[in-house]
């Protein structure tokens, strides 16, 4: 990435955050950035949770903040000192990379300064509580309303609990998109002297999907999660209803000490396999689909493209099925009614007076049966393992699919 530097402002953000004064603890009544070096001065509008943690992140890298507030009295309380709390009027005009830390539907209230803000840089780290809940994004809206400055989208997938756990723990990626080349240029520097990783998407046309990313990462989710869980039901009432109540309800016999490990044991491997399937169904589906059309330049309906989205998420349940189901069947021989009904075998051997009870077959079943579950856990973990972006980022895309179609053979045995 080249940087194209701007009368002087890019020089003095590179020098200000250099990595060793982000180790220092943060002391708001002392200079933090290096001494010598003139700080540069970042503006914040609105003084809610957002505007704290980030102001808090700011200072320790070395930046100097005015903070614009309706009420510079009120909010001046919960700033450190170093922060210049004061009106909206008096923060725009000392900064010229302003933070918008206000919901949309408070951007109107910034009317009055409209005439000072020409020229400047105006961050939108705005988020909605629903999908494409406007019609147009958040930056779209309000550069819109001041169309004489540079609105720079970002920052909005950084929670204030993120920014206030400091650049050590929480550096993370922030997308960042603006009509404004250099404005972008600009404020992608400043993430990456505030240490997230940024991402630059271009232009604004972007900020629709930056906005929808924080919701859609639970989205993802959620669907998976439903699915695992209806299964998950369904299968243990099935086991229960099998295994409990219908010897209980023909023979009298009362089973119901396999509730809390037998029938969940028997549950967590179905669901799994299930999963796993559901993971390899909408590959095939899909290619179903490109057959039976004779094309790939169709669009999946929309219930498939969803379910191919969210694979990866299927792929990890499955997975973590799998795990638990594991160390279930570890404890399987340490319960009590297992030593009770392996004594009561025991017994009824020397009652029957036989010496040898050696199964071959059963044998030779089960030792295979562990092996295949145990490698097919390996396959398992290292899908699971494949799927961490930077991990697969590294393997190319042969290397890829082949230990998909491994996994996949293991697992059906497994
Ligand atoms: N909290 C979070 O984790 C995250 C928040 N965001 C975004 O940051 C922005 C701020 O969020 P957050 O700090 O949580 O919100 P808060 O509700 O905590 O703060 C919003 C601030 O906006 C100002 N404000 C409120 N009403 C008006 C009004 N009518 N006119 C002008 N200003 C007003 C207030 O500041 P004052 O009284 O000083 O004027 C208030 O402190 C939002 O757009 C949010 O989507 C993005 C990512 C994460
Ligand atoms: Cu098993």
């Amino acid at each position: 990435m080249t940087l194209v530097p701007r009368t002087g402002t890019m020089e003095s953000i590179s020098m200000m955050g250099s990595p060793y004064n982000l180790d220092k603890p943060f002391l708001p009544n002392t200079v933090n950035g290096i001494k010598g070096t003139k700080k540069m001065t970042i503006g914040i509008l609105g003084s809610g949770d957002f505007a704290k943690s980030l102001s808090i992140r700011l200072i320790r890298c070395g930046y100097h903040i005015v903070l614009g507030s309706r009420d510079p009295k009120r909010a001046s309380d919960f700033f450190p000192h170093v922060v210049d709390v004061t009106h909206h009027e008096d923060a725009v005009t000392k900064s010229n990379i302003i933070f918008v830390a206000i919901h949309r539907e408070n951007y109107t209230s910034l009317w009055d300064v409209k005439h000072l803000l020409v020229g400047k840089i105006l961050i939108d780290v705005s988020n909605n509580m629903r999908l494409d809940q406007y019609p147009e994004s958040n930056a779209e809206y309000l550069a819109s309303l001041f169309p004489d400055c540079s609105v720079v989208k970002g920052f909005n997938v950084i929670s204030a609990w993120d920014l206030q756990l400091g650049p050590k723990d929480a550096s993370r990626q922030v997308y960042i998109c603006s009509n404004d080349q250099q404005a972008r240029h600009q404020v992608i520097e400043l993430a990456r002297q505030l240490n997230f990783i940024p991402i630059d998407l271009g232009t604004l046309s972007s900020a629709r999907d930056v906005e929808n990313a924080p919701l859609r990462l639970f989205t993802l989710w959620k669907g998976p999660v439903v699915v695992a869980v209806s299964l998950a039901t369904f299968f243990f009432i099935y086991s229960f209803i099998r295994d409990v109540i219908h010897p209980y309800v023909r023979n009298k016999q009362s089973d119901f000490y396999k509730i809390p490990i037998e029938i969940v044991n028997k549950t967590l491997p179905i669901v799994a396999i299930t999963l796993l399937s559901l993971v390899y169904l909408a590959g095939l589906l899909a290619a179903a689909y490109q057959l039976f059309y004779h094309t790939k330049y169709r669009r999946f309906p929309s219930w498939l493209e969803s379910w191919l989205q969210c694979r990866k998420q299927l792929g990890l349940l499955s997975f973590f099925f799998a795990v638990v189901h594991v160390v279930y069947s570890l404890c399987l021989p340490m319960r009590r009614s297992e030593r009770y009904l392996f004594l009561n075998m025991a017994y009824q051997q020397v009652h029957a007076n036989i010496e040898n009870s050696w199964n071959e077959e059963e044998v030779w079943r089960i030792e295979m049966y562990i092996s295949f579950g145990i490698m097919s856990l390996g396959l398992l973990s290292l899908l699971a393992i494949t799927s961490i972006p930077s991990v697969s980022s590294a393997l190319n895309w042969r290397e890829f699919s082949f230990i998909q179609i491994t996994r996949f053979v293991f697992s059906y045995y497994g």
